[in-house]
């Protein structure tokens, strides 16, 4: 099996792992070097996983995740260059950080060191991730498949050119907090108009759970499925009027271009 090492045991880390591990995949496979040596502890107690140091940690892995802040990547790439990775095993780095490029590791890596550019997203956590792959400039066919097999476990996986990797990070890397925000808006709204707390919990996340799974399935488009609401004079139209006379679609326009500007500029930052 293949054995991956998670360097990084923050948010995504622990989501990427604990997906894999619903996944069926063998804690003896996965190993997390975070730097935090309490939440190393809480990660190794939670998961079974062992919880190390990244020398120890890539020794012997065949992929080596990054799943630390993109300001924290310099760092981790200098000491991965003070461990031997040319090992007995074939090498594969995955970087799930926002906007810094394939090159970015290339440079401080052996020459030909394959490098796949993730962009992930938490609901991997629960098997419904969604993730975007983009090979570095060493990563074959193979390559991609391995970390294709790996992200299937915990999601849906879509391969795209790295120039698109911006704009993915935009729509479903920061996407899930796009949701949770509209849900906490619409909850904030049902507590205002009356209802309890838990019962506009319970309506709004079984409306969200509810459409998505007619988006996914139904094979119709979104703006079917909102047409198909929107009675003719009726409740649905009416609040919709509102949400266009707030701005609604320019505010979400805008909102991803800036995600999207922000990716880039973290990646145009100075080594
Ligand atoms: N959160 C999300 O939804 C998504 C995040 N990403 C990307 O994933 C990466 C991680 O994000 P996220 O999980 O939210 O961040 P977190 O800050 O939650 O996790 C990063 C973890 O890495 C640890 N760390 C930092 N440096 C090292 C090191 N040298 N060795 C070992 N561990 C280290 C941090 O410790 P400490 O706290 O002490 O610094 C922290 O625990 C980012 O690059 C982000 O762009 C991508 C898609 C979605
Ligand atoms: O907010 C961030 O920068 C990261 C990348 C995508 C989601 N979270």
């Amino acid at each position: 099996m293949t054995r991956i090492a998670v360097i990084g045991g923050g948010r995504i880390g622990e989501a990427l792992i604990s997906g894999l591990l619903k996944s069926g995949r063998a804690p003896k496979d996965l190993v997390v070097a975070e730097q935090y040596a309490p939440r190393a502890e809480e990660l190794s107690g939670q998961f079974g996983i062992r919880a190390t140091t990244i020398g120890d940690a890539v020794e012997g892995a065949h992929v080596i995740v990054i799943a630390v802040k993109p300001t924290d990547v310099d760092s981790v790439m200098t000491e991965l260059g003070s461990v031997d990775l040319d090992g007995d095993v074939e090498q594969l780095l995955v970087t799930l950080a926002a906007g810094l490029p394939t090159v970015r590791y290339e440079a401080k890596l052996p020459a030909g060191f394959p490098v796949v550019r993730v962009m992930p997203n938490t609901p991997m956590l629960v098997g419904e991730g969604v993730s975007a792959i983009a090979a570095g400039r060493y990563a074959t066919a193979e390559h991609m498949a391995t970390v294709r097999e790996i992200l299937g476990a915990v999601g849906k996986v879509v391969t795209v050119a790295e120039s698109q990797i911006d704009a993915v990070t935009a729509v479903s890397g920061s996407g899930p907090a796009y949701m949770f925000l509209v849900a906490e808006a619409m909850i904030e709204a049902g507590v205002g108009l009356g209802l309890t707390r838990a019962t506009a919990t319970e309506l709004v996340v079984q409306t969200m759970v509810g459409s998505a799974a007619m988006l996914a399935g139904s094979g119709d488009s979104a703006h079917d499925l909102r047409a198909a609401v929107t009675s003719p004079g009726g409740t649905t139209a009416a609040a919709v009027r509102e949400l266009e006379r707030g701005g609604v679609r320019t505010a979400f326009y805008e909102a991803l271009a800036a995600a999207k500007s922000r990716s880039a500029a973290l990646g145009a930052s100075p080594e």
